[in-house]
């Protein structure tokens, strides 16, 4: 659907190159949601700008569904935008028009007809839960309803492509999950590409597919959601996965150095997860074992659990094995 060859773009300030993008290749497939994560200034917004060509690349390709974006005239850009929607931090919505005002100004834009934009805005309205606000300025909606009512305008006009630019960050956490979970059903019902910009990787596991890490204007890891949130291999990505676990790794080893035995990590996913494997373990293996850390919890819809456990008496060895054959992830963190 969205394909990056070799991306690169940089600005010019006071006469000087100033990199944002170096060298961008990215695929993302129609009817996913994309997480792109990076910190401050990586260069994700530049990034997302490109895709409706909001930006163009210093060097580099953009393919939507195979064609190469650059290569279009102002009209021909007019009219691809209108298949890319776009929600964004601070809703962007128009301060002195209506909740319905606001989602019409798309279709007006495009020319719809009167009668059609009735229909159409009464449709999304529904689809967002916010009928009784449609006569509402946005000044009088929360920041939940305000994003819903951006989630509406950016669907007006049937895009296949909805972009979301730190579109919970300005949100509460339990908005952010409702937010986020709306997103989550209209990619499903609309079989809608998503591509979802964050410093979070919280925001990333609930909702997303694939994801690319973003550091300095590269990709430096990208993958499933899953194995890239399990098991991090660059030093940005292991970063982020120990924020949004709320995990400081220093104080947990630690805290280790008094505790005998082996300390091992096992990564439990999908139906393993509720498998009583440790028992199972310790029972033939004769090992003992205590929890040092642990959670359980969902990558979008797959369970998964994580434990730190220290393996003391019997065979340990023997112990590990058994985890892997049972299809657990086992790390040793000291042997
Ligand atoms: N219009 C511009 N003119 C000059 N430099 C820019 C422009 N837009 C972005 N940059 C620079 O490009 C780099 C990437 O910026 P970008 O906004 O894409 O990062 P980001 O990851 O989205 O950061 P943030 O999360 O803070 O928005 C930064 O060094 C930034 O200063």
């Amino acid at each position: 659907m969205i394909e990056f060859i070799d991306v690169h773009k940089s600005f010019k300030v006071d006469g000087r190159d100033i990199p944002a993008l170096n060298g961008i290749d990215l695929k993302i497939e129609a009817g996913q949601i994309f997480g792109i994560i990076g910190h401050s200034g990586a260069g994700k917004s530049t990034l997302v700008r490109h895709i409706n060509l909001l930006e163009k690349p210093t060097r580099g390709r953009i393919l939507i569904g195979g064609e190469d974006i650059t290569a279009r005239d102002a009209a021909g850009l007019r009219e691809m935008r209108r298949g890319i929607g776009m929600i964004f931090q601070h809703f962007n919505l128009l301060s002195s028009k209506t909740v319905a005002e606001n989602i019409a100004f798309p279709l007006r834009l495009a020319g719809t007809p009167t009668a059609k934009i009735h229909q159409r805005v009464n449709e999304l309205i529904a689809r967002v839960g916010l009928e009784e606000h449609a006569r509402k300025y946005p000044a009088q909606l929360s920041g939940g309803q305000k994003q819903r009512v951006g989630i509406a305008r950016a669907l007006a006009t049937g895009p296949r492509i909805l972009l979301c630019d730190e579109a919970t960050s300005a949100l509460d956490p339990q908005t952010t999950q409702s937010v986020l979970q709306l997103l989550a059903e209209i990619n499903r019902e609309f079989n809608l590409t998503i591509v979802v910009i964050t410093h979070e990787m919280d925001v990333i596991r609930r909702i997303g597919d694939r994801v690319a890490v973003l550091d300095a204007g590269r990709v430096v890891e990208t993958g499933p959601v899953a194995d890239v949130f399990l098991h991090p291999q660059h030093q940005t990505t292991q970063r982020f996965v120990r924020e949004a676990e709320n995990v400081d790794e220093q104080e947990e080893h630690a805290a280790f150095e008094h505790v005998p035995g082996r300390i091992i990590r096992l990564t439990f996913r999908g139906e393993s997860t509720y498998q009583p494997v440790l028992g199972q373990v310790a029972r033939e293996t004769g090992v003992d074992f205590s929890i040092l850390s642990g959670r359980i919890d969902r990558i979008k819809d797959t369970p998964y659990g994580q434990l730190t456990l220290s393996l003391t008496d019997g065979q340990p060895d023997a112990a590990l094995q058994r985890f892997a054959a049972a299809g657990l992830t086992v790390e040793v963190l000291r042997a």
